[in-house]
């Protein structure tokens, strides 16, 4: 595992607002094939830094690495082209199209086709299955002609995970994907991140508070406090950790108990 290239890595990354330190010399490497979850308190830095690794953010210091290459200069556009996949909370839905066919814009703009191509019948047909396939995934065919903002919102969440696995990346991010939820529609979504983790050549990040879910999901638990990471390694031994139980008893709303992912 160790000598194997890292699909993801964060180098010394860092940035600051104002006097403000929020992400600090973050260095972290992450292999296909895993789930990894970032916890910590609020304000901990969790989202700036995968703002940072989407590119949504520019470091102050520091480098984001994809498959070895220094991607810290791209638009989040180019990252997303090269495999970085990130989910959106429902920003990029259109809702007054179907979910399918918001699901074949997605493929079709992976294929990066104009509207001449479009026209082919048997390039409209591969786009078509795909788009149905990612939908079925998703448990939403039966939705399929449904226009979004009708959609409640636990289907909403499911066609953002279809659309990114459109655009084929090879690392998705979640950040808090069961914020907002439903306690019903929680573990649909969840099934779905452990379905696709079953997609073994596949990197996933979360950021998620609630402790159950991190537990049964991830392969591992990075936890930030202050910008820092402060702790790094499996899911037991983590949120047993003394410097996980300081770094949440500081929130102590947060801390990481069972009482509190109940
Ligand atoms: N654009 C910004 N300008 C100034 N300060 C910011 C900006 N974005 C984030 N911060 C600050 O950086 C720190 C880290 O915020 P961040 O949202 O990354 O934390 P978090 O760990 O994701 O918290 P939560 O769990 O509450 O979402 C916070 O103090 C926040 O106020």
């Amino acid at each position: 595992m160790a000598d194997q290239q890292a699909v993801l890595e964060t180098r010394s990354l860092t940035i600051q607002f104002g006097g403000h330190v929020a992400v600090d010399e973050v260095s972290c490497a992450f292999q296909a094939g895993t789930l990894t979850t970032i916890i910590g308190p609020n304000g901990a830095g969790k989202t700036t830094w995968f703002n940072l690794i989407s590119g949504q953010l520019t470091p102050s210091s520091g480098q984001v690495l994809l498959a070895g290459e220094d991607i810290s200069n791209l638009s989040t556009e180019a990252r997303t082209d090269k495999g970085l996949g990130r989910a959106f909370q429902l920003t990029n839905l259109f809702p007054n199209l179907s979910a399918l066919e918001n699901v074949r814009l997605a493929v079709a703009s992976r294929y990066r086709i104009g509207h001449v191509f479009w026209q082919r019948a048997s390039l409209r047909r591969d786009i078509e299955d795909r788009a149905r396939h990612y939908l079925d995934f998703v448990r939403l065919g039966h939705r399929a002609d449904t226009p979004v903002s009708y959609l409640p919102h636990g289907d909403q969440r499911k066609l953002e995970v279809a659309l990114l696995m459109a655009l084929e990346p090879h690392v998705f991010m979640f950040d808090e994907p069961t914020a907002g939820m439903s306690v019903d529609e929680v573990p649909v979504i969840l099934d779905l991140i452990a379905n696709l983790k079953k997609q073994d050549d596949k990197l996933i990040l979360l950021v998620e508070h609630k402790m159950d879910v991190v537990r049964s999901l991830s392969d591992r638990i990075v936890v930030l406090h202050h910008g820092q990471l402060v702790a790094d390694g499996e899911p037991a031994e983590i949120i047993a950790s003394p410097v996980v139980q300081e770094a949440y008893l500081g929130t102590s709303a947060d801390a990481p108990t069972e009482e509190a992912s109940a």
